[in-house]
């Protein structure tokens, strides 16, 4: 079993999904980590390290966020904290009015993921992203976050109407979980 570094259970839950067998809990302590990277890899690896720490155990840790490219890449690190509180409904109103003159619609959802083990003093960050676009209208109940406005790559649907089946082989944290899960087989006893 490894614990996500995450106060977020949906992350747990699609993590649970991509990495089926490899039992995973979310940490049982919820621990304060300053997400003021600049970076998803320095909010990744702050948030293994102390929940690492805290826990005294190898611990996996996600950061990750959407980067609208006509929007110089925003909201990226700050996805969480744009209208902080607010339902995501109305975050993606918001920025459905900003790329309201924008032709580029295109943008992308970024994963870092981070293990670290404080005993060993193993880390490993690798990084998955899906490339797609925001969509016109919010559409679909599946997933979280910004998944209704976003069209993957190849699709025609939402995030939020494809649903797991899909999403779990094609997100940015499936490819980010696979490929670090695949280092750990051999680095690890995984
Ligand atoms: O698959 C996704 N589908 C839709 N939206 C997503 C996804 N993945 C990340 N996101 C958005 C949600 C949030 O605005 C930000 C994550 O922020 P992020 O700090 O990594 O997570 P969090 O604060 O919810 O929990 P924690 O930091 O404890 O892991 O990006
Ligand atoms: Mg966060």
């Amino acid at each position: 079993m490894i614990y996500i570094a995450t106060s977020n259970p949906h992350k747990v839950e699609e993590i649970r999904i991509i990495l089926e067998g490899i039992e995973v809990e979310r940490s049982p302590k919820n621990v304060e980590v300053i997400e003021d990277g600049k970076s998803f890899y320095e909010n990744s690896m702050k948030k293994a390290y102390y929940y690492g720490l805290a826990l005294n155990t190898p611990v996996i840790a996600d950061d990750s966020g959407l980067e609208i490219n006509a929007l110089g890449r925003f909201p990226g690190v700050e996805s969480a904290r744009f209208m902080e509180g607010k339902p995501y409904v109305l975050k993606m109103e918001k920025i459905l009015k900003m790329l309201e003159s924008k032709v580029d619609r295109s943008a992308q959802f970024v994963c870092v993921a981070t293990y670290f083990n404080p005993k060993k003093g193993v880390l490993i960050s690798v990084e998955g992203k899906v490339e797609g676009e925001i969509s016109r209208e919010i559409k679909g109940n599946f997933g979280f976050g910004y998944d209704p406005f976003f069209i993957p790559h190849g699709y025609e649907k939402t995030f939020g109407e494809l649903g797991d089946e899909i999403k779990r082989k094609i997100s940015h944290r499936s490819r980010a979980f696979r490929k670090l899960f695949k280092i750990l087989k051999e680095v690890e006893e995984f």
